[in-house]
């Protein structure tokens, strides 16, 4: 696995401070607020665990899971709700956890579908931020780092299902992208 990394974007050191950052300024910014902390699965799940260690104030979690990518690093541009939350969102401060915003479809979708069933408010904190990768205009009120036009793997994120295990970001040779 890790022969198939050209190199590493972001340390494990380097995620580690950033996570800590995001989740006292989360801490303080939800104060009273009892939020609701969403993880969009899977990608998100290494960076929510890490985050809400992080967040000092009482929140509530749950999970729900929308794919678009599949086997490839370019979105379909359809989402798919494969698994809805359990709880019900009206009235409750919402807090969306992502790992990546690329195209912006898979967020401006949740988040449509979070209004339509009465948040009191919705809110996007993003681990990895990829603005040349927009079809729609969508800016998170949270992120750690911005990346370059580039595909990245490891910390949740995946291709073709591999390599979310890596404690890394990294980005993988070209030959694994075009092997038939
Ligand atoms: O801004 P976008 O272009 O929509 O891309 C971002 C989304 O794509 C990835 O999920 P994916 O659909 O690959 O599912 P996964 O999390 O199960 O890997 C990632 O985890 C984000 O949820
Ligand atoms: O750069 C990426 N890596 C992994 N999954 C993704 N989903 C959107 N962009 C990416
Ligand atoms: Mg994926």
């Amino acid at each position: 696995m890790l022969n198939d990394i050209q190199n590493v974007l972001f340390s494990e050191e380097q995620i580690q401070h950033k996570v800590a950052e995001l989740g006292e300024t989360i801490s303080r910014d939800y104060e009273g607020r009892n939020p609701l902390v969403i993880c969009v699965l899977k990608g998100a799940f290494v960076f929510m665990a890490d985050l809400v260690k992080r967040i000092t104030i009482p929140l509530e979690i749950d999970f729900m899971a929308v794919s678009s990518y599949g086997q490839s690093t370019k979105s379909s541009g359809v989402v798919k709700i494969i698994k809805d939350l359990d709880v019900s969102v009206e009235g409750r401060n919402v807090l969306i956890v992502e790992d990546i915003i690329d195209s912006g479809l898979t967020l401006s979708y949740l988040i449509d579908v979070l209004e339509r069933r009465n948040a009191l408010s919705v809110s996007i904190v993003t681990l990895f931020d990829k603005p040349s990768g927009r079809s729609v205009e969508l800016e998170p009120d949270y992120k750690g780092f911005t990346l370059p036009d580039e595909f990245i793997v490891g910390y949740g994120l995946d291709y073709a299902e591999k390599y979310r295990n890596l404690p890394f970001i990294g980005i993988l040779k070209p030959e694994i992208y075009t092997k038939p």
